[in-house]
């Protein structure tokens, strides 16, 4: 009789307020509300709900999924998933909102030089890529320009649009990227003072066609300069990544940086520790070259969390010189398996910013 009467009740508004009660574990509110629900069908034996992630790659899903299944159980029908993704957009802000058609900004950075910061743009913006999402690339390293290189060989060079007031980025294996690089001639030095690298980094967000946008993937120069300085003034950065090498010496350069990226008011979402350790592929030993322990140190220390401990790997260089990142050449191998973890974390960082009301970059002034 009662389970009669249950499912005599189960309507698409049933459906909807037992799901009213499911949070979704990253930022604990109710999916609901976060309009994370799509579409609900009510069959004869079967209850279909359609549920958006808010990041690729979503680490959570697992928990998210059997909270689903919990709060439907009682309608006694089989339940039909089926995941959706919706990443959720920087807060609009009138006066920096040079980027309409971006929901989230990433900067990429690093204390120092050489410690794989590139290396690591150009490999979560293809992870991002392959777990689902769109991504752009802007190459802000105006001083050692290496997207284009480490990209590949563009399908679309760099143009202006048809009426000549707009910019077309190149598209390196379907990923937009812009460039200095694009418009000095090989070999030749940029020496630029801080207005001019203002006003290219402005055109490159004003004048560039990104179209639509999961996230814009910045690859800062090393160190604390003109470009964080202008595009913290520019616009909202959802959140900063400091990628690190484990020693001490490169970990003294970050926090210089992360005082930076405090000053500028821009949200840092956790470190990335690249050239972590060696493991010896014929015995499987494990080297750690250079010292151990110095990313997750820091990221204790600046109460962070720690995206990834990325390995040295010949794979992952030779990668970078080819003009293939891992990720691309070998999707399935182990190498790309981290960096497709460490893009998922990275991802979720971003979502979980939004979730508790994410600070602003205004700045400038108070520097
Ligand atoms: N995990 C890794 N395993 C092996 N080699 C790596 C790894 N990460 C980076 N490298 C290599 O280290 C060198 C420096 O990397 P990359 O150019 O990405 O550093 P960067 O921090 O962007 O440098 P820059 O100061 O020029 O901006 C490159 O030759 C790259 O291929």
């Amino acid at each position: 009789m009662r389970a009669e009467k249950l499912m005599s009740e189960v309507t698409v508004e049933s459906v909807r307020n037992a799901l009213s009660t499911v949070k979704d574990p990253a930022t604990e509110r109710d999916i609901v509300s976060s309009r994370q629900l799509g579409e609900i069908t009510v069959g004869e034996k079967e209850l279909r709900v359609a549920v958006a992630l808010l990041s690729p790659g979503y680490p959570m899903k697992g928990t998210l999924d059997a909270s689903i299944r919990a709060a439907l159980e009682p309608f006694g029908r089989t339940v039909v998933i089926d995941w959706g993704l919706s990443v959720p957009r920087k807060p609009p802000r009138q006066d920096l909102d040079r980027l309409p058609t971006v929901k989230n900004v990433l900067a990429v950075a690093a204390g120092k030089g050489g410690v794989g910061k590139s290396t690591v743009s150009s490999n979560l913006a293809m992870a991002l890529q392959r777990l689902g999402a769109r991504v752009g690339i802007l190459d802000a390293d105006i001083y050692g320009p290496s997207m284009p290189k480490m990209m590949g060989p563009p399908s679309r060079p760099c143009d202006k649009n048809a009426s000549g007031d707009r910019i077309i980025p190149a598209l390196h294996r379907g990923i937009p990227v812009m460039s200095v690089d694009f418009f000095v001639e090989t070999g030749r030095a940029v020496i630029w003072r801080g207005p001019m690298i203002h006003k290219l980094l402005q055109q490159f967000l004003e004048d560039v066609e990104w179209g639509e946008l999961d996230y814009l993937i910045i690859d800062l120069p090393p160190g604390t300069g003109d470009a964080q300085l202008s595009l913290g003034q520019l616009l909202p950065i959802t959140g900063g990544v400091m990628v690190t090498t484990p020693q001490e010496v490169a970990l003294l350069d970050v926090r210089k940086a992360v005082d930076m990226f405090a000053k500028l008011e821009v949200p840092l979402l956790g470190v990335i520790e690249n050239m972590s350790h060696y493991r010896c592929p014929s015995c499987g030993h494990v080297d750690h070259i250079f010292a151990s322990g110095g990313g997750k140190r820091l990221a204790e220390e600046l109460e962070l969390p720690l995206l990834g401990q990325l390995p040295i790997d010949p794979k992952v260089s030779a990668g970078g010189e080819r003009g293939d990142p891992v990720v691309h050449s070998a999707p399935d191998s182990e190498h790309a398996k981290v960096f497709l973890e460490l893009a998922a974390q990275v991802a979720l960082e971003a979502a979980k910013r939004h979730a508790t009301g994410p600070k602003r970059s205004s700045l400038l002034r108070t520097v």
